[in-house]
């Protein structure tokens, strides 16, 4: 890949606690991955494939607080001290960078992401402003041709913006138009979504694109079997599933490094049940985090959430 575009991790990155003395189960996440030196998927066949997208560009066109770019190291930092328990088999495989045009950049991140894909490693990419999304979706559209594809996005905001102005407010409107081009189906659930932080223009639309929403207020564990109903049928319906998750959709309280915080927000904890409810059904292929501004977080305790929700989604992830 062209080396203004992409570069490794450095080696340093990953590292924790060494309890290695207590045996072969007391390993961490900084010990069992893999970081590669070169992007080469054909390698680490069956792995999970994780990547950072070194961009906050669309954050910037979209008027929101920029930080977002050097997100990718911070929560791997966050990421290596946490248990490895059974997971294994995964490769990082670096950062795609913004390189002048944010476009561009987006395409390589599609690139990477369809020749993972292509081999069946799935793909696990940390943000980023949400403009990751365009390119992370737009790879799996193009490895998974002939497949209903279904975009699960864990968010505040619809990020359907009707703009000419590509940005981190605008990836799912130009996925739709992705779709609409290509003549299949645009399949999208967004689950958290505040009506006060969404304009009657963005609803209106979203209801064109027939999306579904399941707002902020909903998500209560009172309303469960509302909201799994409405996952399941979504799910049910599509044969691949491309979970996006902005951490703006959680309440400030616990999430205030984001561009755009949450003053409701949804619990991680129903979050969490939602996740494992779609992990389940095996048609889980792709997940990014998105938003965290690392330059926003006191005391690196927004990555500790941040990196605590990744670990959840690593594991058992089958
Ligand atoms: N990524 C999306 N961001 C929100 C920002 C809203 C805000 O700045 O308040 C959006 O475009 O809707
Ligand atoms: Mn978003
Ligand atoms: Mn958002």
């Amino acid at each position: 890949m062209a080396h203004h575009f992409w570069k490794a991790t450095e080696k340093n990155i990953w590292s924790g606690r060494n309890d290695r003395e207590e045996g072969p189960s007391a390993l961490r996440l900084f010990q069992i991955i893999k970081v590669a030196k070169n992007f080469l998927p054909n390698h680490y066949l069956h792995h999970i494939a994780f990547m950072g997208f070194m961009c906050d560009e669309g954050v910037r066109l979209n008027k929101g607080r920029v930080g977002a770019a050097n997100a990718p190291d911070i929560l791997r930092k966050s990421l290596g001290n946490l248990a490895a328990h059974t997971i294994h088999q995964i490769v990082d495989f670096g950062n795609i960078l913004f390189n002048q045009d944010l476009n561009t950049s987006q395409q390589y991140l599609a690139q990477s992401i369809k020749e993972c894909q292509n081999l069946e490693l799935k793909t696990l990419v940390l943000g980023g402003g949400h403009e990751t999304a365009y390119g992370h979706g737009l790879g799996i559209y193009q490895s998974h041709i002939g497949k209903k594809i279904g975009i699960i996005n864990f968010d505040a905001h619809l990020d359907l913006r009707n703009s000419s102005t590509t940005s981190s407010g605008t990836p799912f409107k130009q996925l739709a138009h992705f779709c609409q081009q290509q003549d299949i189906e645009f399949n999208y659930l967004c689950i958290g979504a505040s009506l006060a932080s969404n304009t009657q223009s963005l609803l209106e639309t979203a209801h064109k694109l027939n999306v579904h929403i399941i707002w902020d207020t909903e998500c209560h564990f009172n309303r469960l079997d509302f909201i799994q109903k409405q996952l399941h049928d979504f799910i049910k319906a599509v044969d691949i599933i491309y979970l996006t998750i902005d951490l703006d959709v959680l309440p400030l309280s616990i999430m205030s490094a984001v561009s755009a915080p949450a003053a409701y927000g949804v619990d991680l904890s129903i979050l969490l049940t939602l996740a494992e409810e779609i992990k389940a059904t095996n048609k889980l292929k792709a997940v990014d985090f998105v938003e965290f501004n690392p330059d926003l977080d006191k005391d690196g305790l927004c990555a500790r959430v941040a990196a605590r929700f990744i670990w959840q989604i690593l594991f058992n992830w089958k």
